[in-house]
């Protein structure tokens, strides 16, 4: 590549690197919107934020968090009207929690009648952990961990070739990759990736199963909301790295809030909201 051609492309990770980003919200379908909320704050220990309402597209928004959504990574549980089964299919992996005593969550979840469905480290981690399922079978691992910001720590998500994302998403995203490991006798490697200055905040972590060649994607996960300033040049920069934009940038109907939406070259969306206007949101 001519020189002036890799100086144009690097100013654009560097645009990317330099705006102002952060992980809004992971956003995932469920079948019962009351039994998820109810699930959540009381054996996960999470805050009811707010709810949304959109008869026009016939869903319902509900967000859930550890703290305030203009500080904190939360959920955005979205019920579909009507739709109460997704298929939760292979390629997502976890959400990570990360708890000062593990014991005492886990006793809480099952006090909640919550399901523990295993106890130990994870493969590729080094913290206690236990794992629990949510009313869909969503995956929560409780990491002992020592106090943080925002204890909603981890999205997890399997792709098949680690490389490949993680130049994605730091090249076109302009996120910093934490660490990258690979654990051979648990049969996979490991990246974390953010938009933080540290670890202590929520990272996006991609896990490469070895030997795995296929995923089936479900229905039932849907994205990460990363914050922009610009989403007419965040999705331009996107389509310079050969993203799939699926929404062009512009205001979404019924909300009003700019965003753009991508896949990864594994297929994995992400929606970027215009900053301005999704504090304009909040409540
Ligand atoms: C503004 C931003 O933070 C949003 O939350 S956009 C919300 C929108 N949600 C839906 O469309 C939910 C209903 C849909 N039937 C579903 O099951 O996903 C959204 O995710 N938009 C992104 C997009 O690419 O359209
Ligand atoms: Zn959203």
């Amino acid at each position: 590549m001519a020189d002036s051609v890799t100086s144009e492309v690097e100013a654009l990770t560097d645009w990317a690197t330099a705006d102002n980003r952060r992980f809004l919200h992971v956003v995932y379908r469920v079948g019962n919107l009351e039994k998820t909320i109810k699930f959540y704050t009381e054996a996960l220990g999470m805050k009811l934020l707010r709810h949304r309402d959109i008869p026009a597209d016939k869903y319902t928004n509900a967000f859930l968090g550890f703290g305030p959504e203009n500080t904190h990574c939360v959920i955005e549980l979205t019920y579909n009207y009507g739709v109460e089964k997704y298929n939760l299919g292979t390629a997502f992996g976890y959400f990570g929690i990360a708890v000062e005593d593990l014991k005492a969550a886990v006793d809480t979840v099952k006090a909640k009648g919550g399901q523990v469905v295993s106890e130990g480290n994870l493969p590729g981690q080094t913290k206690p952990s236990a794992v629990v399922e949510d009313p869909d079978g969503y995956k929560f691992a409780l990491i002992e961990s020592g106090p943080v910001p925002d204890p909603f720590a981890l999205i997890m998500l399997n792709v098949l070739d680690l490389d490949r994302a993680i130049t994605f998403y730091e090249k076109a995203f302009g996120m910093r990759l934490v660490s990258s490991d690979s654990f051979p006798e648990e049969k996979v490697s490991i990246a974390y990736l953010g938009y933080g200055s540290d670890e202590k905040t929520t990272l996006l972590g991609l896990t490469s199963n070895h030997g795995v060649t296929e995923y089936e994607r479900g229905n039932a996960y849907a994205q990460i909301a990363v914050g922009t300033d610009d989403v007419y040049k965040t999705a331009a920069i996107l389509k310079e790295f050969d993203g799939k934009v699926t929404r062009e940038p512009g205001p979404l109907p019924g909300i009003n809030t700019k965003i753009t939406a991508v896949l990864d070259p594994e297929g994995w969306k992400t929606v970027f909201v215009d900053n301005a206007d999704f504090l304009e949101e909040l409540p």
